[in-house]
């Protein structure tokens, strides 16, 4: 589903961001990405939706190589791909249910289908009582709600997802990783980032660790991952 091999890539500053990455995640894994302030975590990230490009070495996620792309098809990418934030970055204006739609509006869907489709993620994710609801009236963890569902409802092939409870208390942060982890059991490969290691350890999925770009450590159980 993803691989990287030979992934190099150094910022025009010199940065170097990743040297020599090669990682496969199969269809349907739940895979962390740790590492410590500037290891490589972003770029990692950004090279599957590419919003990077390597300097060297391929990207291919569901089988086509995304540092080859043609500019014209970098949009069909990107809606193959959900992504969530620490920052959740939903639209301040729009409804709980505005926001998710304005991901099915921008692909055209017809309007039934977008109404079937937001009522199912906000059943799934539990917050079909507030689909009128601005974001500004809800609470972080259910504002992360939105933007999960938001994520999930075209149906990714791979849900991203960039430190997702940096903002959230820890008995919330669990209750996200929950719905994460129920997101994945029907069969949504998930790619997370995360410093936090209470999480890895509730979560105890795969995790690779990153350390100057390079990958230091890749371990199926996260319980038995130490950062040290
Ligand atoms: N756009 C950019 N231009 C120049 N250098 C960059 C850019 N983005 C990242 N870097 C550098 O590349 C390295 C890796 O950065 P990256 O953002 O991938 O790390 P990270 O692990 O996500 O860090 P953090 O946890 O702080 O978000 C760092 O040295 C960073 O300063």
């Amino acid at each position: 589903m993803i691989e990287f091999n030979h992934v190099n890539k150094v910022y025009d500053n010199g940065s170097v961001a990743l040297e020599d990455v090669t990682v496969h995640v199969d269809k349907g894994e739940f895979v962390l990405i740790c590492g410590a302030s500037g290891a490589g975590k972003s770029t990692f990230i950004k090279l599957l939706s590419h919003e990077v490009v390597p300097d060297s070495g391929t990207v291919i996620v569901n089988d086509i190589d995304v540092t080859r792309l043609k500019k014209s098809k970098i949009p069909h990418l990107r809606r193959r791909i959900g992504v969530v934030f620490q920052d959740f970055r939903l639209l301040p204006n729009k409804t709980v249910f505005e926001n998710i739609a304005f991901a099915l509006e921008v692909i055209e869907e017809k309007r039934s289908v977008i109404r079937r489709r937001v009522e199912e993620v906000l059943e799934l994710v539990g917050l079909a009582h507030k689909a009128n609801d601005l974001p500004e009236d809800l609470s972080g963890g259910e504002q992360q709600r939105v933007a999960i569902a938001r994520a999930i409802v075209n149906k990714p092939l791979v849900l991203i997802a960039d430190e997702p409870t940096g903002n959230l208390d820890p008995n919330t942060s669990r209750d996200i990783m929950e719905l994460f982890k129920a997101i994945n059991n029907s069969g949504t490969t998930i790619v997370m980032v995360t410093h936090d290691m209470q999480m890895v350890q509730y979560l105890d999925k795969r995790v690779i660790a990153l350390d100057a770009g390079r990958v230091v450590s890749d371990r199926l159980r996260g319980a038995e991952f130490n950062e040290a």
